[in-house]
């Protein structure tokens, strides 16, 4: 039987840092770390996660301010806001939640935001920063990926690890940062050849598909690692249920370990958007925190949670 990787436990001992390093924001600089999150309409998977980004971010000392448009809003209406926060020096993160509704230009969108202020990475400035192995605010699931990473491997060098997926907010970014860990990286796609066989040589599997139960145990190597970030709702008995992209029950007898859906990336994607808050902090001010986010790479920053 594979070893959980706790995304709850784990997420909490993140969070307890982001606290530490709030406090010392506010007591050596009189600064209160402050994150604007932008929701455009009612999509009530959005609604939730914008209420647990708040709710945790309240409960670390980070300041937030909730701006919910209208599902009409205009791609000006929201540029004017994007412009008002970018220029206010009191909001350090802004955080537009995805999907938009179909008339809005997520790439504009994302580009409009100041990258300083980027705290989910998605800007193409952070993007290319990333690629090019620079320090810089990288996107939440994939960072997250990486601490419950490093708490399995005392070193990823040298590991084979398969990205399932190659979306722009995990897949793409998910493999910069392996590589960056000097992991051999490959990205499997809906078009890939021999998807089975790449995954079964991987000592890590990414599965970032969203399709559900696509990772089965004949994909898995004995003691291989998995981390599932799908998130894929279903209705068992008229209850909403969530599932990952990985047949947990069938890969957990295989894999040495892995993570859960609900319980494992999601907690760490929220943690990371904290984490990064303190970091956009750090930047625009340059006032590195001592032993803080501000003085690390994004590899030894997913470094800090080592195996217990
Ligand atoms: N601007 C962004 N939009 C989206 C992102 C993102 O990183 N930035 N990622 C996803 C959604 N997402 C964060 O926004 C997210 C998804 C899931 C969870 C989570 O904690 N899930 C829980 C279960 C919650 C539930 O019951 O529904 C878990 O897995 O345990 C957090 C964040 C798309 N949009």
């Amino acid at each position: 039987m594979a070893q959980l990787i706790d995304g709850k436990a784990l997420s909490a001992q993140v969070l307890q840092q982001v606290a530490a390093d709030v406090a010392l924001l506010k007591a050596d600089y009189d600064i209160l770390p402050t994150l604007a999150v932008v929701l455009v309409g009612e999509d009530p998977a959005s609604q939730v996660y914008v209420r647990n980004k708040m709710k945790r971010a309240s409960e670390v000392g980070i300041g937030s301010r909730e701006h919910l448009l209208d599902a009409g809003t205009t791609q000006d209406e929201l540029a004017q806001l994007i412009a008002t926060l970018n220029s206010d020096p009191l909001v350090h993160g802004i955080l537009v939640q995805l999907p938009l509704p179909a008339q809005l230009d997520e790439d504009s969108v994302i580009a409009s935001i100041h990258p300083d202020k980027d705290v989910d990475g998605f800007h193409p400035l952070n993007v290319g920063a990333l690629a090019a192995g620079r320090d810089t605010l990288v996107p939440c699931t994939p960072q997250g990926c990486m601490i419950m990473l490093n708490q399995v491997h005392s070193n990823l060098s040298g590991k084979n690890a398969v990205v399932v997926g190659r979306s722009n907010i995990v897949g793409k970014p998910m493999a910069a940062l392996l590589l960056q860990a000097n992991c051999t990286v490959t990205i499997a796609h809906s078009r890939t050849q021999n998807i089975e066989s790449l995954c079964r040589q991987a000592d890590i599997v990414i599965a970032a598909a969203g399709r559900m139960a696509l990772v089965d145990a004949t994909w898995i190597k004995p003691g291989a690692t998995v981390i599932d970030v799908g998130i894929n709702a279903i209705e068992i008995d008229g209850k909403r249920k969530l599932v990952g992209d990985v047949a947990f029950e069938a890969v957990s007898q295989v894999a040495g370990a892995i993570s859960p859906v609900p319980g494992g990336v999601g907690p760490m994607t929220i943690a990371c958007l904290l984490l990064n808050t303190t970091r956009a902090v750090t930047r625009q001010l340059a006032c590195p925190l001592e032993q803080g986010v501000g003085a690390m790479n994004t590899t030894a920053r997913s470094d800090r949670y080592v195996r217990s």
